[in-house]
């Protein structure tokens, strides 16, 4: 057992912002099946041989399961006042439906109120990507009913938690969910399907607006919908890269926010999946408008678009900027991006509350001497985004917090443990966590800017 940090936090920042960090259940947690849990689909996903780099799996990863006390007092010495983290469905619902697994509701419980004692505002994401086996194999997302085994869950943490847990998100990531899970296969459950990632999709928008009706009738006032968003910038004027990269902006970033909060697809989604999508009547577009009491913006990269009809089903491809830094992921180092990305919700959504709910790098850090890791990048990478939200923030965007993504080096879903986030190091043999330079700085402009970046 690592020597928890000495220093807990003494000053708090304004409680007007919200200065986090983020982590999701299976990248960190561990022991996956313990006390009465049930596999998810991440689970049987790592454990097939071939489908995670190196065969790294879940089993163990940041063994939070186990030291999520010594994890609260991290972040406590981090100075964070908010800290973003997903619950296990299969924890609470073994099966996915039906019987309530109380061990795994305890858990749930005992962090929030160690995180509440500390002063730390909890947001709690219903689903960060491990849905329950038990749900797969009666067809998963793509099944007509998953929209109603998510809201029956959903209602079960509303229960349980509801009075303590004021910031909640439905979905982390419904375009990752569908184009990793479903359309390109890279990440659980690896399907390849051009039809079913369609209806998969308007599953997730039935299944976030179910699980937003089912907390408003259990009182919870502040829900909302995580999304990655990526900017997308033309590599030409020519109308083929302007209507490429068109197409690109409605494949990633206006799918799923038009339908919640116009109650429409963009009309792009047509002309990329042809015959693949579904005809939707007006009465279902008009259900899938849930808007959310807030944005939770996950932002890491932009994109240069150029046509090209050998890329499919956009018809577009990224174009690599060589001449500007990259992380270890291979992702464009573009702060502007942020700033872009946060006047564009305001300006398409009506200026909606927005968390900056993810926000982060991986680069390849040195290894600890003498007790510090110096993660030059990523300080670098913080300092510049912080900033990117800066000018969102005075140019009016409601910006109401920024979790930094990670709180923990932890695991990297089809990377394994090869692509490092966290503001703290995890000791891949014996998981003993030491805050990184990144994590000084992050708590240091805590101190510094406590009412916002
Ligand atoms: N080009 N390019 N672009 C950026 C594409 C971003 C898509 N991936 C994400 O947003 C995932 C999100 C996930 O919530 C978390 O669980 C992951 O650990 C982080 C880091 O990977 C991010």
């Amino acid at each position: 057992m690592s020597k928890p940090p000495t220093e807990i936090r003494s000053d708090s920042p304004s409680r007007d912002f919200l200065w986090g960090a983020a982590t999701s259940a299976y990248q960190i947690e561990g022991s996956p099946l313990a006390d009465g849990a049930g596999p998810s689909i991440w689970h049987r996903f790592a454990n097939t041989p071939g489908r995670v780099l190196n065969g790294d799996t879940g089993d163990i990863a940041c063994d939070h399961y186990r030291r999520w006390h010594e994890d609260v007092a991290l972040m406590a010495a981090l100075g964070v006042n908010a800290y973003r983290f997903s619950v296990a469905w299969a924890r609470i619902l073994p099966e996915g439906t039906g019987r309530v697994n109380q061990a795994g509701l305890d858990f749930y419980r005992c962090l929030v109120d160690a995180l509440l004692e500390q002063g730390i505002e909890p947001m709690l994401t219903l689903y960060h990507w491990d849905l329950p086996e038990a749900l797969d194999t009666r067809g998963g997302w793509a099944s007509d009913a998953s929209p109603g085994w998510f809201a029956d869950y959903a209602q079960v943490l509303y229960r349980a938690l509801g009075d303590r847990v004021r910031l909640w998100i439905t979905l982390n990531e419904p375009w990752v969910i569908t184009a990793g899970g479903y359309l390109y296969g890279d990440l659980a459950p690896g399907h390849r399907s051009l039809h079913e990632t369609p209806i998969v999709a308007h599953n997730l928008l039935r299944a976030h607006a179910a699980a937003l009706a089912s907390g408003r009738a259990e009182g919870i006032e502040r829900i909302g919908l995580a999304v990655n968003l990526e900017p997308q910038y033309p590599a030409s004027p020519s109308a083929e890269d302007i209507g490429a990269t068109a197409h690109r902006d409605a494949f990633i970033n206006r799918w799923f926010l038009d339908p919640v909060f116009l109650g429409r697809y963009p009309a792009e989604m047509e002309t990329i999946f042809g015959s693949a999508w579904p005809r939707h009547s007006p009465s279902e577009l008009d259900a899938l408008r849930a808007p959310p009491d807030f944005i939770g913006v996950n932002y890491y990269s932009r994109s240069v678009v150029r046509a090209d009809p050998t890329e499919q089903p956009v018809g577009a491809r990224r174009v690599r900027q060589d001449a500007r830094p990259h992380t270890a992921m291979d992702w464009e180092v573009y702060p502007q991006g942020l700033t872009d990305i946060l006047l564009w919700i305001q300006g398409r959504y009506g200026n909606p509350p927005v968390y900056i709910t993810e926000n982060g790098a991986a680069f390849d850090d040195p290894p600890p001497v003498a007790g510090r890791l110096h993660d030059r990048q990523r300080v670098a990478y913080l300092r510049t985004h912080l900033r990117a939200a800066s000018r969102a923030l005075r140019r009016g965007v409601d910006l109401r917090g920024y979790f930094a993504w990670s709180l923990l080096d932890n695991f990297e879903w089809s990377y394994g443990y090869a692509k490092r986030f966290g503001l703290v190091h995890v000791d891949p043999v014996d998981r003993q966590r030491l805050i990184k330079d990144s994590g000084r700085f992050y708590r240091d402009a805590i101190r510094r800017y406590g009412r916002g970046p």
